[in-house]
């Protein structure tokens, strides 16, 4: 497996061994012995997630208070841009966010620990996104940064307008977010 650091502190981006033959390919898409030993990553996983969403879509950014989420992003069908952001006051990178593109093809997948908002923009004409989660959803420890934050300033790779939920759209500001240590 290949492990590369982002410009986050602790956000990797993985990129699987695949075994191709004549009848299709076979990859390990997580390996709890491999990620830790190979990238480091030792997580307990406790939530397998799975949204499908058309082009032009953004969800996010989300992030829990409370019990934060790690997140371990893949897509299995189509391509978006995955967009972390820094909410941990401590971390060097603390106020950055990043951004990589994530799709089918490929396999890659993104690690995102706690104390993160994420979010993806979806840039192919459907998109199904899958992703494992260290603690459970709580949905009165939900926040919402708005996808356009000016202090954030996310450089999302957009053809016109995002299509977005309402609570997105109601999303907070960077400089309201709820912080972590
Ligand atoms: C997140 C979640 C949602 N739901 C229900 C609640 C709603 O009835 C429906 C859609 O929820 P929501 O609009 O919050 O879904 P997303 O906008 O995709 O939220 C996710 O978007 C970004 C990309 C994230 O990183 C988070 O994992 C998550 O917040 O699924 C559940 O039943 N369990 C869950 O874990």
């Amino acid at each position: 497996m290949k492990v590369s650091s982002t410009t986050l502190s602790g956000v990797l981006l993985l990129e699987p061994e695949v075994y191709g033959d004549s009848r299709g390919f076979f990859f390990e898409s997580f390996n709890e012995r491999r990620f830790a030993v190979e990238a480091g990553i030792v997580a307990h996983f406790v939530q397998d997630n799975h949204s499908r969403s058309g082009r032009h879509i953004l969800r996010g950014l989300h992030y829990q208070v409370g019990n934060p989420q790690g997140k371990l992003i893949r897509v299995v069908r189509g391509a978006i841009f995955d967009v972390a952001v820094d909410l941990r006051r401590s971390s060097p990178t603390f106020g950055h966010w990043d951004g990589v593109r994530l799709d089918a093809e490929h396999h890659q997948q993104l690690w995102v620990p706690p104390g993160l908002a994420h979010g993806f923009l979806v840039l192919s004409d459907e998109a199904d996104v899958l992703y494992k989660t260290t603690d459970y959803w709580s949905p009165q420890n939900e926040r919402c940064i708005r996808w356009d934050d000016p202090q954030l300033a996310i450089a999302w790779p957009l053809e016109g307008a995002p299509v977005l939920s309402d609570k997105d759209r109601a999303g907070q500001a960077f400089a309201d977010a709820e912080l972590f240590p």
